[in-house]
């Protein structure tokens, strides 16, 4: 049988093992490297990794041979937590933000979200669909080739819907694998500040529409002070639980509320942000198995704190790591500098950053059977990296390092330029 692709001479060939479940603790550390690697792709998936020369016997017919010419090649980013599909930007809200203004101010003050609502709910069907095309493109031409969004800017059942459909067709046309999640509880409606039952019933009954059109996998709450309470976020993600949603849930941003304690009684698949998750919390999260989605870009964007990933690694959390895109606390769709701070900022080895960007994040949106490392049968995602070996992605921080990026075994991003 003869393959479709063959790589080879990769200096520093990242796989990531099997990637048959997230990484904890030590093991986030633990990443196999293959020097002078090579990988064997058949009908867009991987078929074999090895170090040397590929055997003969897949050579033959149309095999394509890939020269890598030493350089670093890792699995296709993940990146697990983006508010891509919305409509305007924040940039007014700048200078407040430079002022030391808090996020919740503004948010409370019907700018924020509330902002981006009334921005999105005005765009038409096609102008988010061009917007979010455009970051898709950026996020793929920084190594990313599968990333989740998340709905969240209509809060009502219309725009919510139109969201989702951006997504779900951009999905179809990009190459950029899309997981939707539905977050029609973002923020608290101004028209409903006095009746917040009625907005969250509101919530509820939107669930099975998102369902039966299967706009969404996920349902996501943003469980914070002064947005959605403990007991809200209960209420919600149990009722969507129900109907066969998976659970992810925007945990301990700014205030300890017990965000990521509540993520592991629901068995979510992930709690995000985590600035101000407890220690209890933490532990809750690495005995249910919660991923942590740590999110440092918006922290660098707020000048926040950063998640203690230290601590949940070395508490058994598995930690993955997102750029938040969204146009409020993190207008970024550079995963490469998330990975950078995730070093800076978070403290992680390199090693345990690019796990917490492929099986990590992977897992973190139920693809972790299909993508998130170069092993036998996963989907033929894999950047090449124009860097020295791996560590030199985070040390050479604040630029693009990116040669070529494969999807399903065909090269969709050449020399940093997207061919596809
Ligand atoms: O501000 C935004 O638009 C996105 C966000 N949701 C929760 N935190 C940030
Ligand atoms: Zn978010």
């Amino acid at each position: 049988m003869y393959a479709d692709l063959i790589v080879k001479n990769i200096g520093n060939l990242i796989t990531m093992g099997e990637g048959k479940k997230p990484r904890v603790g030590k093991e986030m550390n633990e990443v196999e490297i293959i020097k002078d690697g090579y990988i064997v792709i058949k009908d867009g998936k991987f078929l074999e990794v090895g170090s040397g020369e590929a055997d003969k016997k897949y050579i033959g017919g149309s095999t394509l041979i890939k020269d890598a010419m030493g350089l670093t090649v890792t699995p296709g980013l993940i990146d697990p937590h983006t508010h891509l599909v919305h409509g305007g930007s924040r940039e007014n809200e700048f200078s407040k933000k430079l002022d030391g203004v808090p996020y919740m101010d503004i948010l409370k003050a019907g700018g924020g979200i509330l902002s981006t609502v009334n921005s999105t709910k005005q765009a038409s069907f096609e102008e988010l669909y061009k917007k979010a095309k455009k970051s898709l493109d950026i996020m793929l031409s920084f190594g990313v080739t599968t990333a989740e969004a998340k709905s969240g800017y209509g809060l009502d059942l219309e725009t919510e819907l139109k969201q989702l459909e951006v997504a779900k067709k951009l999905n179809e046309d990009h190459p950029v694998d899309l997981v939707s999640t539905y977050l029609g509880a973002h923020a608290m409606p101004p028209e409903y500040r006095d009746d917040r039952d009625k907005f969250i019933d509101e919530i509820i009954k939107a669930l099975p529409v998102v369902k039966e059109k299967k706009l969404a996998e996920f349902c996501d709450v943003f469980c914070e002070e002064g947005v959605f309470s403990i007991e809200e976020t209960r209420k919600i993600l149990n009722a969507a639980k129900e109907l066969g949603f998976k659970v992810k849930i925007h945990a301990d941003e700014i205030a300890t509320l017990g965000g990521a304690e509540l993520s592991a009684e629901l068995g979510a698949f992930s709690a995000d942000h985590l600035m101000a998750a407890s220690e209890k919390g933490m532990d809750d999260m690495a005995k249910a198995g919660v991923i942590a989605d740590i999110l440092p870009t918006t922290s660098f964007n707020l000048n926040k704190d950063y998640a203690r990933a230290r601590l949940m690694i070395e508490k058994g959390v598995a930690v993955a790591l997102s750029t938040d895109y969204n146009p409020g606390s993190s207008p970024t769709e550079n995963l490469q500098l998330a990975m950078q701070l995730g070093s800076l900022k978070l403290r992680m080895t390199p090693k345990e950053v690019i796990t917490a960007v492929t099986v990590n994040s992977a897992y973190s949106v139920d693809r972790g059977k299909e993508i998130g490392s170069i092993s036998k049968g996963k989907r033929a995602d894999f950047v090449i990296f124009d860097t020295p070996n791996l560590e030199y992605i985070m040390y050479h921080f604040g630029i693009n390092h990116t040669k070529d990026v494969y999807k399903n075994g065909v090269q969709v991003v050449e020399d940093g330029r997207i061919i596809y």
